[in-house]
């Protein structure tokens, strides 16, 4: 039987990390595109692209500086476009390649904010979307990575709002209580055990 591919998303602060480490509990293998698409960033062969698109101000001792690279892009979508443009294609591979290791498993889970924008979502044979309300997210995020609330509101504008993504998707985990949102997690993962999509 073919692995089904599962999408996990939803907009900054929903929960994602939080129900996919739930899916990864019950033993999911989950491709976290966050984690991956900033490791491709410091690649050596890929340091000298973000430099060429950006310039050597977005380095710190030769490195990309994330900060400094979320504060140029997450206001100018050009610039977001193009970085989008070096690391999407290599964490599209990259995944393909991961999907090829797990061929024994049902399904895995791909968890990223940009499903839809970025149109991988077109790869995956379901979704599942994850929403909270935006003041909930805002408060959770700038808790989290201690920003501000304009630095949240910027990546929020380059984000589809949530109703545009739960007309594509196939679940909906409203994440507001921990504990509702594991059950919904567990009914999930029994359904798509058992069904063929
Ligand atoms: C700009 C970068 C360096 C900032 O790093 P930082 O550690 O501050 O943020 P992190 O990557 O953990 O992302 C946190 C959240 O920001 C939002 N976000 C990140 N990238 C994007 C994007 N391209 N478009 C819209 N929102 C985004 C998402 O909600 C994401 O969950 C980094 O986000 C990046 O390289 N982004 C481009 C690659 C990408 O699209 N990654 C996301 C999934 S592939
Ligand atoms: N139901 C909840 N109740 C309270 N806090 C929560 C809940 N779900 C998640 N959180 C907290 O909110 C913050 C954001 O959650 P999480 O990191 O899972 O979101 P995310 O959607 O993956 O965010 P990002 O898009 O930035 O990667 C975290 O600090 C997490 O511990």
């Amino acid at each position: 039987m073919k692995t089904k591919i599962i999408g996990l998303t939803g907009g900054i602060g929903s929960g994602k990390s939080t129900i996919a480490q739930f899916f990864a509990n019950l033993g999911v293998p989950v491709y976290i595109a966050d984690e991956e698409a900033k490791k491709i960033l410091f690649l050596p062969h890929v340091v000298p692209e973000v430099e060429a698109a950006f310039g050597s101000g977005v380095l710190t001792a030769g490195m990309p500086d994330k900060a400094k690279i979320a504060a140029l892009v997450f206001k100018d979508p050009a610039k977001l476009q193009t970085l989008n443009g070096i690391i999407h294609p290599k964490v599209a591979q990259h995944f393909k390649d991961w999907v090829a290791t797990h061929h024994n498993k049902p399904f895995v889970i791909k968890e990223t904010a940009i499903l839809f924008e970025s149109g991988s979502y077109k790869d995956c044979d379901a979704v599942i979307m994850v929403t909270a309300p935006i003041e909930t997210r805002i408060e959770r995020v700038m808790k989290r990575d201690n920003v501000s609330r304009e630095q949240v509101l910027e990546r929020i504008a380059n984000q589809w709002d949530d109703q545009k993504k739960a007309d594509l998707s196939n679940y909906i985990i409203d994440n507001y209580s921990l504990d509702v949102a594991k059950q919904e997690v567990v009914k999930i993962f029994n359904f798509l055990n058992i069904i063929e999509i």
